[in-house]
């Protein structure tokens, strides 16, 4: 092990999207490369996990930085569940409970504030409707937003509604005409069709839904960098904001993901999306780099 460095840890999960948690304040370049972070994150040979995230020192009024490396070692601009998790961290490393922080990410200010039931509530921001900045060069149906647009994966006709969380997200309610059932969805199969197909230039996070009733949908995702995970924040706040464009979801929603359930509201008064769902220490740890 010589000439190998000592890294702290924490693994942290949101409904089964788990992350590997640095505290990285103390210098503002992550001290983790990203291709450490795809060792790391190897669930055989490595410690595990959707991705590794770094609590970094503030930008401007905020209380600090969030980045995040994908489990492939790619960088996205955000992450819901992530972003959970990285407050509950923050808060039980400084000892602190029910707090509300401003947190710089590469898709802006987002504002996680731990609830008295254990809960975290994420003020998301804005989401971003505009096709080419979600980005997708899929041809807008209503202003500049695309909004059930057919894309053809596998011989199949899905209709996409594209949105952006600061990272890119591709949803589709329906398959040649038809609801989506999601068991009868081979995700492993078609989710990287849709990541590396040529309409999403910066690839993408794909979210596959079934509504239960306008409050109540499921949904399963294919993630960009992450392939099939538990659940994605982001992408459950983009399903709902495809689902109120498409008229099949109120703006307050549940979002049932194979790792459980997320609450969305996408606020009319202020046009933010809230997000509040759990986040929860796993183990933590030391290992070399
Ligand atoms: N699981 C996340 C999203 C993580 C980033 C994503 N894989 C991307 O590349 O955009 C979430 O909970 O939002």
């Amino acid at each position: 092990m010589a000439g190998k460095e000592q890294i702290t840890f924490c693994k942290y999960q949101g409904l089964g999207n788990d992350f590997i948690l640095v505290d990285n304040r103390h210098t503002s370049e992550p001290i983790i490369t990203p291709e450490q972070a795809v060792k790391l994150c190897d669930r055989n040979f490595g410690i595990g996990g959707d991705g590794v995230i770094f609590a970094l020192p503030p930008v401007g009024e905020t209380d600090m930085t969030m980045r995040i490396f994908n489990s492939d070692g790619s960088e996205p601009e955000m992450c819901g569940n992530g972003i959970r998790c990285l407050a509950r961290f923050v808060a039980d490393v400084d000892g602190q409970t029910e707090l509300k922080y401003k947190i710089h990410t590469l898709a802006g200010l987002i504002q996680p504030e731990l609830l008295a039931d254990g809960q975290v509530c994420v003020d998301m921001g804005e989401p971003i409707l505009e096709g080419p900045k979600v980005p997708t060069t899929l041809a807008p149906t209503q202003g500049s937003t695309v909004v059930q647009q057919k894309l053809i994966v596998d011989g199949r006709s899905y209709d996409m509604t594209c949105v952006s969380m600061g990272n890119p997200h591709a949803i589709t309610y329906s398959v040649d005409g038809q609801p989506i059932k999601v068991d009868d969805l081979d995700i492993f199969t078609i989710g990287p069709k849709f990541e590396h197909n040529a309409v999403f230039p910066a690839r993408t996070n794909t979210e596959f839904v079934e509504v239960l009733s306008r409050s109540h949908v499921r949904m399963v995702v294919w993630e960009r960098g992450a392939g099939r995970t538990l659940a994605c924040g982001t992408g459950a706040c983009a399903t709902v904001v495809a689902g109120v464009l498409e008229g099949k979801t109120d703006r307050s929603c549940q979002v049932d993901l194979p790792g459980g359930p997320l609450h969305i509201e996408w606020r009319e008064s202020d046009n933010h999306i809230y997000m509040t769902g759990p986040a929860e220490l796993a183990f933590q740890g030391t290992v070399r780099v």
